[in-house]
């Protein structure tokens, strides 16, 4: 039988993963299509020691690629949002199916991109675009498409992740193990995106238009980032029993939709409290399957090569019959896409982790306590700790309370003039189903 012919437009980390892992399964997968999958054509800026090309077609100008006419499919892996969304459009209306492993292109753009290729008859699958290896859409959106979903919550950026396992275990500065993470190949080309939560946010919008069948709203995202925590806090958390987490919350209240991405204090008994270092790991909640939960390499060129691969490989069976009519590229129908409400941060209530620094006066604590029960909020518990140079700082965690009491409280105590301003606060998150 004829081949699937692949064009792959990047030839980085993930675009050599890519190569190496169709060369080296080649039989396997052919097994699996039904018939081979030949790589047709490279558009790469230069060759990558880490893979061999010898004897495919090879440009610098990635537009030859997604325009040329014996390519099927398009493997978008150059990153970014203005080339490539310019690059998957050109090859969209040039009749090519796309897969692509690119986050910040689906959820800011995706919109428009399903758009071209419902009006064009291709496909367009981007299973490596989240939490990496792990098939975690097609999790959402085939394997659990029989339950309502409640919630999804999950640490979905490797890099930052990393970072707040070696602060925990080894104690090792930031910039340092930033550094390791970008030599791996797992920071994004921008790593503030992955220390500011930008791309845990890009997941996240993927991840609940599918769990919902919502349209693509990352500009809705709440986003916080890493950059904030301490080494104080990560014992602080200890002590009270919790670990401090970078997680995506996506979740039905039944009365809009969270949206969320920033630090949370999560029960160190819980599985997702022992992902460590560069791994990713996702929980949903359906209604009928109750919590499930998935782990595995969420970056790294072969990690994600395997998903990038499983699209090919489905879209190369595919394309005997007509792709439109198996998953749609959002799980749920486009003309059956929901309006439902995206909360603002304000909206959503959790329990709080508080770190301050107070002056060693009578009066203090109480002034504190005061404000917190005029706003509704009540302490669960809380530790004083030794005088720093004339302060103490005093860390509590609080029950659940909505964000905007939370907000006005935190207002009053910073105005306190024996309260620091600089006060840390933390989301905590029991993940109870
Ligand atoms: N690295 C990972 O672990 C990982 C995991 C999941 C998803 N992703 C996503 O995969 C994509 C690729 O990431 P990567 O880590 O392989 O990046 P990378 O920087 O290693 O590779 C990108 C390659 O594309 C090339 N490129 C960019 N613009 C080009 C152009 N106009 N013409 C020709 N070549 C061009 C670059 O030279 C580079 O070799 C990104 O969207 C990233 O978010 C990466
Ligand atoms: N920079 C991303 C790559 C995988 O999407 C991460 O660290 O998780
Ligand atoms: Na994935």
């Amino acid at each position: 039988m004829n081949p699937v012919k692949v064009g792959i437009a990047g030839l980085g980390t993930v675009g050599s993963g890519t190569v190496n892992v169709l060369q080296r399964n080649a039989q396997e997968i052919a097994r699996r299509v039904g018939r081979p999958i030949e790589i047709a054509h490279i558009g790469a800026r230069r060759d990558n020691p880490d893979c061999d090309i010898s004897g495919v077609r090879l440009s610098r100008d990635i537009f030859a690629v997604a325009t040329d006419p014996d390519v099927d499919i398009l493997v978008e892996l150059i990153g970014g949002t203005d080339t490539a969304r310019e690059l998957v459009l050109t090859a969209i209306r040039n009749g090519k199916h796309i897969v692509t492993a690119n986050k910040a292109l689906i959820a800011e753009h995706g919109n428009e991109i399903f758009h071209a290729a419902h009006e064009n008859g291709v496909d367009v699958a981007f299973e490596a675009a989240v939490a990496g290896g792990i098939p975690i859409l097609k999790s959402l959106g085939e394997g659990l498409a029989a339950n309502h979903i409640n919630w999804v919550a999950g640490i979905i950026n490797g890099t930052g992740n990393y970072i707040l396992t070696e602060m925990e275990q080894g104690g090792r500065a930031f910039v340092d193990v930033l550094k390791e993470a970008q030599e791996l190949g797992y920071a994004e080309a921008d790593p503030t995106f992955d220390v500011e939560g930008v791309d845990a946010a890009h997941k996240l919008t993927i991840i609940a238009s599918i769990a919902f069948g919502i349209p693509l709203q990352f500009s809705k995202v709440y986003m916080e980032g890493i950059g904030r925590i301490t080494i104080e806090d990560v014992k602080s958390a200890a002590q009270f029993g919790y670990r401090i987490k970078h997680l995506g919350i996506a979740r039905d209240t039944g009365n809009g939709i969270e949206l969320r991405v920033h630090p949370t204090l999560i029960p160190i008994e819980t599985m997702l409290s022992a992902v460590n270092g560069v791994m990713n790991a996702v929980m949903i909640d359906g209604d009928a399957v109750g919590p499930t939960m998935y782990y595995g390499a969420g970056a790294g060129a072969e990690p994600t090569a395997s998903a990038v691969v499983a699209d090919i490989i489905e879209m190369g069976r595919a394309l005997t019959v007509d792709h439109e009519e198996r998953v749609p590229y959002l799980g749920f129908h486009a003309d059956q896409m929901s309006d439902e409400r995206i909360l603002t941060i304000d909206d959503v209530s959790c329990g709080f982790y508080l770190r301050l620094h107070v002056q060693d006066k009578p009066g203090v604590l109480a002034d504190i306590t005061r404000i917190l029960s005029d706003n509704r909020i009540s302490i669960e518990a809380m530790v004083q700790k030794e005088t720093e140079e004339g302060l103490v700082p005093i860390v509590m965690m609080t029950h659940k309370v909505l964000e905007g009491d939370m907000n006005a409280a935190l207002a009053k105590i910073a105005a306190l003039d024996t309260v620091d301003k600089d006060i840390m606060r933390i989301r905590v998150e029991t993940l109870d189903a």
